[in-house]
């Protein structure tokens, strides 16, 4: 496969870029009364505006062809039949399985995956029921009170921003809890919330050998064991979430006690498969369930749609447009709804630990910009906070608004006027504020014109902000179930065209070998000489600081 940069459709995107990029999306709008009708899309019960791009027709052609020639078809057909397209791990990749709610089979190596699927699913629901309903009972008879899931990464950041998402439709008498961080203080903080008799500890891990849920866990059970003193209760405390069943057996759970998942399933994908108990267990089997459903109806569009009407496909041929013909080095995701204060945390994982690298599936180094920074604050904080570099700052920052038009928790004029907040900044940051229009104002209030003149450059918006806007009627597990996927297939679309294996992680491995090296020397006595000198003098003087008591 020729490089993106060598195809017809990346140098005609370089030549309209030129032809297009001082226009202003203002007079765009200005122009074209239909623009919002040519430019939004509609799945299900969500609307996708992407009218708020620095786009014409023609740079929506070109990038529907830079689509075609890169072979999006063929890959997205190639994940869909498991191919084993996460070359550098030889595996497939196959998170649509997980939320396949047709009869149709879905093949790895020649095997249906789907039976499996449906058993842990099956396994999943009756757990879920039985800790709800109180008929799980901890090792003293107690129902369980607490649930708390011990993982980091895909393990944690799926399902706590799920949960977090659907505390609305939680059960209210069933605190869930996450631990993630190897920091001592995570877990203890948890811990002081918690009594052992009525606390169930999910260990999510997909191959439970991860250094700081391995510690976190062993210190749980030990806290367990503190307080009721046997270790026959570990087997009604504790169940785990992993392909690795050695290690799980292992560890001292049961194996009835195991939630499996298969080697298809990438760890920030794995929010549907057994990954997703605590959810389950926190709402209830039927709305994951629905969470499944909302998903899978976006894998049926994303994976029969054409291109020019494909959701996925448009937000992940913008993002290429903004970070590698515009230079954009980040992507702002903005939902203007509370519940989701996790999704932009969330995505950072799913978006960066995919599509951060540098080498393509051919093992040449790129010479084209990838993944962006992705990053964001629920709306309207981030108002408060750091639009002020979006709308006048120096960088272009691409960003997604979300937004319900109904509250869940309808409460006097707030979802009106946080409705309105995220409409004006979409036009705010699409038209900006000229100067002749800075000056009217200024002008308006009476103020003197030595004044004014001080004053008029910082009161121009530049505009030409590129914005997309996901609204839906309200947030619910189908719906966010649907909204995820938007993003992980938008995810798959990028790093297709970049060429990039988006399902391997290796740019997480040296930090860990390293650790695993400094964590005896830390305890040790000698002088440290194996770093570099910076690295040699904070462990020496870490050292001298843990010493001081
Ligand atoms: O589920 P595991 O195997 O504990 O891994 C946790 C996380 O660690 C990583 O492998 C690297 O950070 C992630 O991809 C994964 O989600």
């Amino acid at each position: 496969m020729p490089r993106p940069t060598a195809l017809a459709a990346w140098k005609a995107l370089q030549n309209h870029y030129r032809e297009v990029c001082d226009l202003h999306m203002r007079d765009f709008f200005a122009h074209d009364s239909g623009r919002f009708e040519r430019f939004s899309l509609h799945l299900d019960d969500i609307l996708f505006d992407f009218s708020k791009n620095r786009i014409t027709d023609q740079t929506l052609e070109l990038l529907l062809q830079l689509a075609d020639e890169a072979g999006l078809r063929q890959r997205i057909d190639a994940m869909f039949a498991g191919e084993h397209i996460n070359l550098t791990e030889d595996r497939a990749v196959l998170h649509v399985a997980l939320r396949n709610r047709s009869d149709r089979p879905i093949q790895v190596d020649g095997r249906d995956v789907m039976p499996e699927v449906r058993r842990v699913l099956n396994k999943m629901r009756r757990f879920s029921e039985q800790v709800r309903s109180g008929n799980w009972k901890g090792y003293t008879g107690k129902p369980i009170r607490d649930v708390v899931n011990i993982g980091i990464g895909g393990s944690d950041l799926g399902p706590l921003m799920v949960c977090e998402a659907l505390r609305h439709y939680a059960k209210a008498d069933l605190g869930i809890h996450f631990v993630s961080n190897v920091d001592g203080t995570h877990l203890a903080e948890t811990l002081k919330r918690v009594d052992p008799e009525t606390t169930l500890f999910i260990i999510a891990s997909k191959t439970f050998t991860t250094q700081e849920t391995l510690t976190n866990a062993y210190s749980a059970r030990n806290w367990l064991l503190g307080g009721l003193g046997d270790t026959e209760a570990v087997a009604r405390h504790f169940v785990a979430l992993s392909t690795n069943a050695d290690k799980v057996a292992e560890f001292g759970i049961d194996p009835q006690n195991m939630f499996e998942f298969w080697d298809w399933v990438g760890g920030r994908y794995s929010l549907w498969s057994a990954i997703g108990l605590s959810i389950a267990v926190s709402v209830g089997f039927e709305r994951f369930e629905e969470l499944l459903d909302g998903a899978f109806s976006v894998d049926e569009h994303f994976r029969t749609a054409p291109f020019a009407r494909n959701i996925p496909v448009i937000m992940g041929l913008l993002g290429i447009w903004y970070t590698d013909f515009f230079g954009a080095e980040s992507h702002a995701v903005l939902p203007y709804e509370q519940y989701l204060h996790r999704f932009p945390a969330y995505l950072q994982q799913a978006d960066m630990e995919s599509n951060g690298k540098r080498i393509t599936l051919d093992g040449e180094t790129v010479d084209y910009p990838t993944g962006p920074i992705i990053w964001g604050e629920p709306g309207t904080n981030g108002q408060h906070a750091f639009y002020q570099l979006i709308h006048q700052g120096t960088r272009l920052v691409p960003c997604d608004f979300l937004a319900g038009a109904h509250s869940l928790n309808p409460v006097g004029e707030h979802h009106r006027i946080l409705l309105s907040n995220f409409l004006a900044q979409t036009e705010a940051l699409m038209k900006g504020r000229t100067e002749e229009e800075a000056r009217a104002e200024l002008q308006a209030q009476g103020m003197p014109e030595d004044a004014l003149q001080r004053l008029l450059p910082h009161k121009v918006f530049p505009g030409n902000r590129p914005t997309n806007a996901l609204i839906y009627p309200r947030l619910t597990p189908r719906t966010l179930g649907s909204l995820i996927a938007l993003y992980e297939h938008k995810i798959f679309v990028q790093g297709t065209i970049w060429q990039i294996n988006s399902f391997d992680q290796w740019g997480v491995e040296l930090g860990k070998q390293l650790a695993k090296t400094i964590l005896p020397e830390l305890a040790g006595k000698e002088k440290v000489r194996n770093h570099d000198c910076s690295t040699n003098g904070l462990i020496e003087a870490i050292r001298r600081l843990r010493e001081e008591v």
